[in-house]
């Protein structure tokens, strides 16, 4: 990775008098304005609650919010783009995540994402003259049938964590390196996608399979499970989601069926599962497991998204793991999609090099000798840390950065709508009052994870929970002489509902009941600048810049903290009606 040299800040008015600047992500709250997309057919539904927010599945408007309403009316708000292209994604009808989201509002740029160079590295053949491929896929013992191929990873094309076309470029170069058996081990998604879409994709496989598997190559599923309950764990939230997905993918250790279509149809059956919570299973042949993982077989881990894929990275390749028991530690040739932890180096060999995100905002603010905060609970506290720092888990100046992690539930999030939101508020508020920060960023997880869930009521609840953290933090901004800037890394809560691309109506199923949405939207994010009159008065949004994204902020943040913005990042959203420095005093 070739790293620029770092860069040393401006600064052309200090932050006097304890001022602070505080960025709030809230995680999942994506805007559109409450009268749209409103037709009288739709208020005519049957059994749908009359308020239009709640007929077309916004949580976000249908949420009583007070606090976010005063925002929204403030001369200094606005909305800006974190979807497609404005996150670096490949196309605009790629919806924004958390991993591109945060990477932009901590970079001041856009860089080409996972997903953009994965496509890229494939379809220029490069991902398959690395050293990585040649030295996992690559090997003698695959080619005589010695040792097995494994790829796992997440069976969709939800484009956040992987895509079902690399799954399928990745077998094909198996095949043409000539590599003679392979195992799948797939976790279903129904959370980038729809909630219960897996058998779309597992028909898609299937019928590859039967195109590509021949004399000279066996390729078929080993082992699975749904995402959130199987392998895909992130921030040492729940190790047993890991733990679980070693036994079934490594041990064959799992409930057995005859194949994947079989085990995802006969699971539905008995308990009304949605995908992503689908248990392990093993697909079982002539009585044995189909595909453990053995000494010296080949794994490639095949999502290029770090967050969720660091934990069984860790698990197939450490010495010294402690996290849970593996009974078993086969000592295989390991590679991810990517390079998921720029600062552990992990994992060592990865098929595409990452984006080489570097002179974030944190780096550039230790380099000032800025004192900054980080404050979520832990499902997105990895956001404000590692995603917000360009993918990277440690620290640039341990004195300067205080994090402060809080131990999110384990429990379906729906259950508990509010979350941590009250005690990241606490925590927050303390740190304002004290002033142990000049620069922070929390993020509220709720309208992201419960809205992952398809509950629209524990959504409302959800945003209203944020709302009130909201307001409690304002009070204190008032009391503290803290700037806000209020912000969402991408839209989820806003559409519980499926709607139609093109004409926005809510699709309904056959029961007439709304089709219930998981995953992320393509809305673009609420902005708002907030504190003191002097900031309303002195301070306006520029007005040429309707394209502006996420990755407007860091500048922005800059700006009110009196430095001057550097000229790699993109620009300010703001200007001063007279003299900066006098204004910031
Ligand atoms: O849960 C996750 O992993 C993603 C969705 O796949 O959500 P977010 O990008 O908000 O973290
Ligand atoms: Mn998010
Ligand atoms: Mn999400």
């Amino acid at each position: 990775m070739t790293q620029l040299k770092s860069f040393q800040l401006n600064r052309i008015s200090p932050l006097s008098g304890n001022k602070k600047i505080l960025t709030i992500v809230m995680d999942g709250v994506g805007y559109t304005n409450p009268n749209a997309n409103i037709t009288s057919e739709l208020k005519n539904q049957k059994g749908l609650l009359p308020s239009e927010a709640f007929i077309t599945g916004n949580a976000v408007n249908a949420a009583y919010t007070p606090n976010l309403d005063t925002l929204i009316s403030s001369s200094l708000f606005r909305t800006l783009k974190a979807h497609g292209t404005a996150v670096g994604l490949p196309s605009d009808d790629d919806m924004g995540n958390s991993e591109v989201g945060h990477n932009a509002l901590g970079a001041g740029r856009v860089f080409a994402q996972g997903a953009k160079l994965v496509n890229s590295a494939i379809h220029s053949g490069k991902i398959f003259e690395g050293i990585a491929w040649k030295q996992v896929v690559g090997r003698e013992e695959l080619k005589n049938k010695k040792n097995t191929l494994h790829l796992c990873g997440l069976l969709s094309d939800g484009n956040v964590h992987s895509h079902i076309d690399h799954l399928f470029a990745l077998i094909k170069g198996a095949k043409s390196e000539g590599v003679q058996k392979v195992r799948l081990h797939v976790l279903l998604d129904g959370r980038d996608v729809g909630p219960l879409t897996a058998t779309e994709y597992i028909l898609k496989l299937d019928s590859f399979l039967k195109e590509i598997n021949s004399n000279h190559f066996d390729c078929k599923v080993a082992s699975g499970g749904g995402r959130t309950f199987v392998t895909m764990d992130r921030y040492e939230s729940d190790w047993s989601i890991v733990e679980r997905g070693y036994q079934a993918h490594i041990l064959g250790e799992g409930r057995g069926f005859s194949s994947l279509l079989n085990a995802v149809e006969t699971l539905r059956q008995e308990k009304n599962y949605y995908d992503q919570d689908l248990p392990p299973f093993v697909i079982i042949d002539q009585g044995k497991p189909l595909g453990t993982v053995e000494e010296n077989d080949s794994f490639i881990f095949f999502n290029f998204r770090g967050d969720r894929a660091i934990e069984i990275s860790r698990a197939l390749t450490e010495q010294n793991f402690k996290s849970f028991p593996r009974k078993r530690f086969p000592k295989i040739y390991y590679a991810g999609m990517m390079q998921y932890d720029g600062d552990l180096k992990l994992p060592e060999l990865f098929l595409v090099t990452p984006p080489a995100i570097d002179r974030t905002l944190t780096e550039l603010l230790c380099n000032a000798s800025v004192k900054q905060f980080a404050c979520s609970e832990t499902q997105k506290f990895g956001h404000v840390t590692y995603f917000w720092n360009g993918n990277r888990s440690g620290k640039f100046n341990a004195e300067l950065e205080n994090y402060i992690e809080i131990p999110s539930d384990l429990i379906p999030f729906q259950e508990r709508p509010w979350m941590k939101s009250a005690e990241i508020a606490d925590i927050t508020i303390k740190n304002m009052y004290d002033n142990s920060f000049e620069i922070g960023r929390i993020n509220f997880a709720n309208g992201d994870m419960v809205g992952h869930s398809g509950d629209f009521a524990a959504a409302v609840l959800s945003v209203a929970a944020v709302d009130l953290a909201l307001g409690r933090i304002m009070k204190a901004a008032k009391e503290t002489n803290t700037i806000l800037i209020v912000v969402a890394d991408h839209g989820n809560a806003d559409e519980m509902y499926e709607l139609d691309k093109k004409t926005k109506k809510v699709i309904f199923d056959d029961n007439g009941k709304p089709k219930l949405k998981t995953s992320h939207t393509l809305a673009p994010v609420p902005c708002v600048i907030y504190n003191t009159e002097i900031l309303e008065k002195n301070v306006s949004l520029k007005t040429d810049m309707p394209n502006a994204g996420l990755a407007n902020i860091a500048s922005t943040i800059l700006d009110l903290a009196g430095f001057n913005t550097p000229d790699f990042y993109e620009p300010s959203l703001i200007e001063f009606n007279s003299e900066k420095k006098k204004i910031l005093k």
